[in-house]
C-alpha cells in the first residue's frame, strides 16, 4: 500500500519504523539563512536537488528560494513541476529551473530545454551539440568552468581531481565561445566551512578567469558552502559575494544542497537485535548501505539524535574518544559487513525494541536509497510547522517488486 499526505494525529510513536522524519521548522531556519544571505549579497539561490529532492516539503522552501537546479532530465523536470511557479511566466514570484548535466543525450535534450529557464554545459563539444536549439528558444545558455583548484577533503566529491571531467579549463577555448553563453558555472566546494578557504579560492577563480567573468550576466558559484554553520561568517560572505558581482557586473548564484537541509532530517529505526563480539553490537531495522549511502562512501558516522524518543546528543566515537570495550557499534540489517552507522559510548546499553534516531539524514539520502537485501524501505514522515505529522509516503513489497522487473 502506498500512503501519501496521509495526516497522523497520534505521536510519533505509534509509527512503524524506520522513517526519514523531516522538520519543517529547522528547514524554515535554514531558509533564513539563505534568504539573509540573498538579500545581503544580491545573489540568488538556487536548491541542488541532487541533494535534497523531497518535494513534500517543497511549500516552506520556495518562499525563501529562487529555485531549483539540477544534474538531469529527471532533476529538472521534478524542479519544474514542483518548484516552479511556472504556470503564469510573468508572475513576479516565478522561480527558476535551471538545468545543468554531466553529459545531455541527443534525445532528451529537447524534453529538458522544455522545462528550463537556464541550461549549462559540461563541455564545449557538449554546448556546440546543443547550443542552436536552446538559443532558437531564447534560453540563456552557460558552460560549467574547471578552475583546477578546490576545497574539498575527499578526492570522489573534487571537481578539480586530476584528469577531471567536470568543466572546461582552457581559457583560450572558453574564450573562443564567449559569444554563444551569457554566464558560467563554477562548483569547487565540498562541505567548505572555511570563509578565508573560500574567499581565496575565488580569488584564483578571478586570476584565472576575471576577463572572461567581465564579459557574462550571470555566474553560479555551486554548492558547497557550508555557510549554514552557527560560527560562519555570513556578512563577510555576503560581501564578498557582492564585491565579485559587481566588479564583473554579474548575477551570482548559489546552490545549496547540504546547507538548505542541514540538521533537519533523522532516520528513526528500532533496535532488532543485540549481540556481544568483544564490544555490545546493536542491529537495527535500517541500512546504511541503502538509507544513508553517503556516510559509508566519505566513511563517516552517524550522530545519534536521540534514543526512546529522548533528545540525546551522542556523537560517533571517532569524534570524541578512542574505542572502548563497553562501546556499541550499531550495525544496519543488510548482509554487508561493514554496515555500521557507527560505535558510540552509550549512557546506557541497547535494547531490542529501543529506538534509535540518526541525525543529518536530510541531504544525500532519500536521494540515494536504494534496495540492497530488500530492506525495508523508510517512510517519509514529515513534521510540519504547525506541529502535526504527516507520513507522506509508504513503501512496501510493491514498490521493491517494481523496481526490478
Ligand atoms: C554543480 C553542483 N551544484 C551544487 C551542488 C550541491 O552541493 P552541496 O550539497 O554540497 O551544497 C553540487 C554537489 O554535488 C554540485 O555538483
Ligand atoms: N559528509 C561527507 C561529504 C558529503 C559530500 N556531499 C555530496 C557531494 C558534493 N555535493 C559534491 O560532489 O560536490
Amino acid at each position: 500500500m502506498n500512503v501519501e499526505n496521509t495526516v497522523i494525529t497520534s505521536d510519533l510513536s505509534s509509527l512503524p519504523t524506520p522513517y526519514y522524519l523531516l522538520d519543517e521548522t529547522a528547514i524554515v531556519a535554514n531558509m533564513q539563512i539563505i534568504a539573509r544571505l540573498c538579500e545581503l549579497s544580491g545573489a540568488k539561490a538556487l536548491l541542488a536537488l541532487k541533494c535534497f529532492a523531497t518535494w513534500g516539503v517543497f511549500d516552506v522552501m520556495q518562499p525563501y528560494l529562487h529555485g531549483t537546479t539540477s544534474s538531469s532530465l529527471n532533476e529538472v523536470r521534478l524542479g519544474y513541476e514542483t518548484f516552479g511557479n511556472n504556470s503564469d511566466a510573468n508572475n513576479s514570484d516565478k522561480k527558476e529551473t535551471h538545468a545543468y548535466s554531466v553529459a545531455y543525450s541527443a534525445d532528451e535534450i529537447d524534453e529538458v530545454l522544455s522545462y528550463a529557464d537556464k541550461i549549462i554545459f559540461n563541455s564545449i563539444s557538449q554546448l556546440h551539440a546543443f547550443k542552436d536549439k536552446a538559443h532558437a528558444q531564447d534560453i540563456p545558455v552557460g558552460l560549467r568552468l574547471n578552475p583546477k583548484t578546490s576545497n574539498s577533503s575527499f578526492i570522489i566529491a573534487d571537481p578539480a581531481r586530476p584528469f577531471s571531467r567536470l568543466g572546461e579549463h582552457d581559457k583560450d577555448k572558453i574564450a573562443a565561445v564567449l559569444g554563444d553563453i551569457t554566464g558560467v558555472m563554477i562548483h569547487n566546494n565540498c562541505e567548505n566551512d572555511s570563509f578565508e578557504a573560500f574567499s581565496a579560492s575565488l580569488a584564483d577563480i578571478e586570476d584565472r578567469f576575471g576577463d572572461i567573468l567581465a564579459q557574462l550576466e550571470w555566474v553560479s558559484l555551486g554548492g558547497g558552502i557550508h555557510f549554514i554553520a552557527p560560527s560562519y561568517p555570513l556578512e563577510k560572505l555576503a560581501d564578498r559575494l557582492k564585491g565579485f558581482s559587481e566588479k564583473y557586473g554579474v548575477q551570482v548564484y548559489l546552490e545549496p544542497g547540504e546547507a538548505s537541509i542541514h540538521g533537519a532530517g533523522t532516520l528513526v529505526t528500532t533496535v532488532l537485535d543485540t549481540m556481544h563480539n568483544d564490544k555490545n553490537l546493536a542491529v537495527v531495522d535500517a541500512s546504511i548501505e541503502a538509507h544513508m549511502l553517503d556516510l559509508l562512501i566519505y566513511r563517516e558516522s552517524a550522530p545519534i539524535t536521540s534514543v526512546n524518543a529522548e533528545s540525546v546528543e551522542v556523537l560517533p566515537v571517532e569524534q570524541v574518544q578512542q574505542d572502548a570495550a563497553d562501546n556499541t557499534i550499531i550495525y544496519g540489517r543488510s548482509c554487508l559487513a561493514g554496515d555500521i552507522f557507527g560505535e558510540y559510548a552509550l549512557a546506557h546499553e541497547l535494547q531490542v525494541g529501543d529506538t534509535v534516531a540518526f541525525g543529518n539524514a536530510a541531504g544525500y539520502t532519500m536521494v540515494k536509497k536504494n534496495w540492497f537485501n530488500g530492506v525495508n524501505m523508510p517512510a517519509i514522515v514529515i513534521r510540519r510547522l504547525d506541529g502535526s505529522i504527516d507520513v507522506q509516503r509508504e513503501f512496501d513489497y510493491q514498490d521493491y517488486k517494481a523496481s526490478l522487473s
